[in-house]
């Protein structure tokens, strides 16, 4: 690849119609991605994280704007080249048990993302599989088990090591964690982190939960309403977060709201941003942008 950013979305907008009423899911979202960095996306729900991250690897196109894969503009190329393009994009999921296949013993599917990424030969692809299995710290002799056989923490370690097997330079997590007990999600995240440690892999690690964002990230972005209201490097989003939207996120999260002082009260009002107010996550290094466009209006109910 190229020395172009690795993952680059600009101004992407996506409404939904269903029953002839219009969603507005995101409403310009512009982002860099580098090489080896993890990038969290945290915001409430409905705030839009899931769809930029589907838009992300290639799961679903945007209304408006641009997506650019190692500085190829998804748009210009075929859909074959397309799937190409992607196969470096993987994403995990918040229960891995629907995204598995409940008939499929674990190591087939993952050999089969294997078998599509150019690799013809089964007896290399159970060799891989089981080499990747050790990496996520299951044992090889387990790839011959279904899904219902995990337990939930060593699904989704199965689920880390399908996303893995194309050879993968961006993952996109998508609340990984949520459904797991609290001693089995700092288990997952620190495999995440030893994980990029030993392979170049990008991360696009998406969560409500501050606290789960800011133990894995290098930069934060946080969303609000389909737009990206604050980013910058995770010490100065979570120790000084500037975004009142921010600071009620933070101070929902008992663990880091107890490291500010002087700020208990919550906003009564969350704050709205005009239509025209375009924030671009796109800071190298240490900035910290904030989107300052905004007002405290009541919630439309
Ligand atoms: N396929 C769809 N059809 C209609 N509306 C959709 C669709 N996908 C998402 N939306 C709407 O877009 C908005 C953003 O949804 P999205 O799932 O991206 O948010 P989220 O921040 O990931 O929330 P959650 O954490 O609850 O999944 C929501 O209002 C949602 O209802």
């Amino acid at each position: 690849m190229n020395g172009k950013p690795l993952l680059q979305l600009q101004d992407i907008r996506r409404s939904f119609t269903s029953s002839g009423r219009k969603t507005n899911a995101l409403n310009g979202i512009s982002l860099l991605l580098e090489r080896g960095e993890t990038l969290g996306i945290v915001g409430e729900s409905g705030s839009g994280k899931s769809t930029l991250g589907r838009i992300a690897v290639g799961l679903d196109n945007p209304t408006d704007g641009k997506v650019w894969i190692g500085g190829v503009d998804v748009a210009t190329v075929s859909t074959t080249n397309r799937r190409e393009l992607f196969r470096g994009s993987q994403m995990i999921f918040q229960d891995p048990y629907s995204s598995l296949n409940p008939r499929l013993k674990v190591g087939r599917q993952i050999g089969e993302g294997l078998f599509a990424s150019g690799i013809s030969n089964w007896r290399d692809i159970h060799e891989r599989v089981s080499e990747l299995f050790v990496q996520v710290g299951l044992r090889p002799d387990q790839v011959d088990r279904f899904p219902h056989e995990f337990s939930g923490g060593q699904r989704q370690r199965v689920a880390i090591a399908r996303a893995l097997a194309p050879g993968p330079s961006i993952i996109v997590a998508d609340e990984p964690v949520s459904a797991l007990d609290v001693t089995i999600q700092a288990q997952i995240l620190d495999l995440m982190f030893d994980i990029q440690k030993q392979v170049a892999l990008s991360y696009l690690f998406i969560s409500h939960d501050m606290a789960v964002v800011a133990h894995l990230s290098d930069r934060i972005a946080v969303m609000h309403r389909g737009r990206i209201v604050e980013c910058g490097p995770t010490e100065s989003v979570v120790g000084d977060a500037r975004h009142p939207y921010t600071k009620m996120l933070l101070e929902a999260v008992p663990r880091l709201g107890r490291r500010r002082t002087g700020e208990k009260r919550l906003p009564e009002q969350l704050p709205h941003h005009d239509a025209g107010d375009l924030f671009e996550c796109v800071a190298p290094g240490h900035q910290v942008l904030v989107s300052e466009n905004w007002k405290f209006k009541p919630e439309a109910r």
